[in-house]
């Protein structure tokens, strides 16, 4: 058995000793390796073996009292040892796949610090801890306490969290390590929080199909976002490639080591722009050891609760933005959108009976329970009692009023008839499992049976609440609430449109947040009190309204909102956002913490120089320093001519980079570039079905670019034509921002004033395309 000395790891400092420790300490990860595959292989067998018995144990007989429960015990305590059988393989899985983790790459980190004269400790950091058999730590976990000094601290006095409070040390060194198996890559000291050499390097890296994690090269300010545990609310507003992504990935590892009793990634929620970028971050948290948390889309989350009703999607509204966007629509949606009139239905449903709307419910074109008896009973409850409890007594004594129907039909000739028209097998079902004394008897069953299986529909409709008219209720709402900017005519007239569409079935979007919180109002549903965390990332895409749904859905979440206002593409036309604002305003009474992040590290310092400069009234991007090539603007003047240019910039840069994308403002252009492209490697057309990234070429609507990045991006078609409106700005942001290397950006005719005004030496315009006979 190979054992480290605790003085020997203490004693040098040099390339040979660390050398040297790294094949000591990955020698001991093999030897657990080995010694966790056989425990495993052992509890496997064993697993086996405790299940085989439990099916002997259940074949007991089961006749007699006292064997029943002699057998139940029995039953018990199999179960018992099976569960026991399969945590204790659980855990040497996991153990099993934390050594393979480190195997790969023991550590990344080294810090030595003194707590007092005498003492000085030197820790190593990695994905995992590892502790040999004589309890000694070789490596501590990233998310330990004490692991909080590699992030935080620049040599000196530093202090960190220990069970008995804070401690002080003395930091004295600070060494970063790239490891592969058991080569040490690179080494550095550094006293900066972590040094630049590791992350140019990381950073230099090709584009991925799967997102990376950042644990070894986690920045200060990332950290204590990665690691706050106070804030109901977190709000990083932070700038294209600021690591606000990664930043929360690991703060879930974080979270769910910090509190690994109380907390299960499924209590972790985290709404996610769309699938692509889903599946873009799915690899992070198993690359550290941990389950994904649940991802959903706002689309999913609200088509899920509308079940029945078609929800307009943002990317379909954006599209359809594009081609018209009335003034009017604008207001509206700004009103529709907002905290206000959310506050104005709590206020509607909050007097002490607010006039409701019911459903007659119909069985073969009768009225059964009538929405008059609906309003007789609603209006008896007690006043003291809350809407929701006004509900549920109502549903209860329709529910009551029901079974007295179901009595009354089933001593109908209606009942009688039927029960002769009963075929053989519908009988047997409906007697399976009883005997009768008399045929009478069998009767006034079988009759009950009949018209309680009739009624049913009706039943599930009081219990599901389908008697309450929620449309109704909704456009009454509307009606009520209309804001003095808006003409009653326009806003009748849009009403209208709401009801039509409600008969289609169908809903818009703005109307799904202030329509399903007036439905969770009355009936006091639609709550999750499961979920402890909630993510949202691009909240600048949600509107006051939503979030504060969001937050009216899951009241017991602690809430982790980011975004970058830069990066709004589909309000930006209609209304100005503010992270920080919105977020004050709508939770008042919630401890909010907010982080800005004003370092990119996605792009080469010229590209992230030319988006910041497309930015006005924003604080410059501090860029990275990383160099490369000057963004490129390319001006045709016909539409061949682009194309030609679009295949020709293709295939150049696709002979140096894995991974292209071609961002375009609508899905349109994405299709007619995919049906032109000529270009000899892999070319993929993105839409929202697509699952994965490709490598290749990929050309997408920008809306689907939201949160991923690409060795090379081509912006197709900036010109003055199809970005000429303020909002406009956001669009080339998020376009130019996402392309790590290489950017190029292609205008057919005069290009777009917004980067036609920038300063001309942060992109090199290309005037002289060869013209296409
Ligand atoms: N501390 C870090 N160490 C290494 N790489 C980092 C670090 N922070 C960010 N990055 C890298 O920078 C890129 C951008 O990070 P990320 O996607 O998390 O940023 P973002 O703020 O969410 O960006 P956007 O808003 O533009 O989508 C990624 O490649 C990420 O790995």
């Amino acid at each position: 058995m190979l054992e480290l000395g605790v003085d020997e790891m203490f004693a040098a400092t040099d390339q040979n000793y660390e050398a040297e420790r790294v094949k000591k300490v990955a020698a001991i990860i093999r030897q657990q390796r080995v010694e966790t595959a056989e425990k495993l292989a052992l509890a496997e067998r064993e697993t086996h073996h405790i299940e085989q018995n439990y099916g002997d144990a259940t074949k007991v007989n089961t006749t007699e009292v006292d064997d029943q429960m002699e057998t139940n015990a029995a039953v018990q305590q199999q179960k018992q040892l099976v569960a026991l059988a399969v945590e204790n393989q659980t855990i040497l899985q996991n153990k099993q796949n934390r050594l393979d983790r480190l195997q790969a790459s023991p550590y990344f980190g080294r810090i030595d610090i003194e707590e007092n004269a005498q003492e000085q400790d030197s820790l190593y950091i990695g994905t995992a801890s590892l502790v040999n058999d004589e309890d000694d730590f070789l490596i501590y976990d990233w998310r330990s306490p004490i692991a909080g000094i590699y992030y935080n601290g620049t040599l000196g006095q530093v202090s960190y969290e220990t069970p008995m409070g804070q401690q002080q040390a003395n930091l004295v060194r600070k060494r970063q390590f790239t490891i592969k198996d058991d080569q040490i890559v690179n080494m550095f000291d550094t006293s900066e929080t972590i040094g630049d050499e590791i992350l140019q390097q990381v950073l230099g890296e090709e584009a991925s199909l799967y997102m990376q994690n950042i644990v070894a090269t986690i920045q200060r300010e990332q950290n204590d976002i990665i690691r706050n545990t106070d804030a109901d609310v977190l709000v990083v507003q932070g700038v294209a490639g600021s690591g606000k992504t990664s930043a929360i990935l690991q703060r879930v590892a974080y979270l769910l080591y910090h509190s690994r009793t109380k907390l299960d990634s499924d209590q972790i929620i985290m709404f996610s722009p769309n699938h692509l970028f889903s599946a873009y971050i799915s690899q992070v948290l198993p690359s550290l050891g941990e389950k994904n948390m649940r991802q959903v889309t706002l689309h999913e989350f609200f088509s899920q609760r509308l079940e029945g009703l078609k929800v307009e999607d943002r990317f379909s509204r954006f599209e359809i933005d594009q081609v018209s966007f009335p003034a009017k629509t604008k207001e509206m949606r700004r009103y529709l959108e907002s905290a206000t009139i959310m506050q104005q239905i709590a206020t509607e449903m909050t007097v002490v009976r607010p006039k409701l709307f019911f459903n007659d419910l119909y069985l073969d074109g009768e009225v059964i329970i009538s929405a008059e008896l609906m309003q007789q009973v609603y209006a008896a409850t007690k006043e003291q009692n809350s809407l929701p409890e006004k509900i549920l007594q109502t549903k209860n004594r329709l529910i009551r009023y029901l079974q007295r129907q179901v009595t009354a039909w089933a001593q109908s000739d209606w009942a009688t008839e039927q029960l002769d028209l009963l075929s053989d097998s519908a009988y047997h079902d409906l007697i399976a499992g009883h005997t009768f004394n008399s045929a009478a008897a069998e009767q006034t069953f079988l009759c009950k049976k009949i018209a309680q299986r009739h009624l049913y529909p009706l039943y599930e409709a009081l219990y599901n609440n389908y008697f309450i008219d929620f449309e109704r209720q909704y456009l009454a709402v509307l009606d009520s609430v209309r804001p003095d900017k808006i003409s009653a005519a326009t806003w009748q007239a849009r009403n209208r449109s709401v009801r039509q569409g409600f008969e289609k079935h169908q809903i818009q979007l703005s109307d799904v947040a202030p329509y399903l919180y007036l439905r969770d109002l009355i009936t006091g549903g639609g709550q999750n009190r499961q979920i402890q965390y909630l993510f949202v990332d691009e909240m600048q895409d949600y509107s006051a309204a939503e979030l504060l749904y969001l937050q009216h859905a899951f009241p017991t979440a602690k809430l982790t909102l980011l975004g970058d206002y830069a990066q709004d593409l589909f309000a930006a036309n209609y209304q100005a956002t503010n992270i920080i604002q919105t977020v004050k305003q709508l939770f008042p009474n919630k401890k909010i913490q907010i982080h800005e992040l004003n370092n990119s590290y996605r792009s080469t310092i010229q590209i992230t120089n030319f988006a910041s400069a497309l930015l006005q009234d924003h604080a410059p991007i501090l860029a990275f320093n990383r160099p490369g090539p000057v963004p490129q603007l390319i001006v045709c003047p016909r539409l061949l001519d682009l194309n030609h240019q679009l295949s020709q910039e293709c295939s150049r840069l696709i002979e140096r980079y894995g991974m292209i994308a071609i961002l375009t403002k609508t899905h349109e252009e994405a299709e007619q570039i995919f049906a032109t492209l000529q270009v000899d490697a892999e070319v993929t057309l993105m839409t929202e079905k697509q699952r994965r990234l490709h490598r290749g070429v990929m050309i997408m609507p920008i809306y689907l670019a939201k949160g991923l990045e690409f060795d090379a991006v081509i912006g197709y078609n900036v010109s003055e034509n199809s970005f000429h409106e303020e909002g406009d700005r956001q669009i080339i942001y998020t376009i130019a921002s996402r392309a790590m290397h290489e950017l190029l950006l292609l205008s057919l005719g005069e290009p777009s004033h917004l980067i036609t005004s920038l300063p001309s030496d942060l992109y090199q315009r290309k005037l002289d395309v060869p013209i296409q006979k």
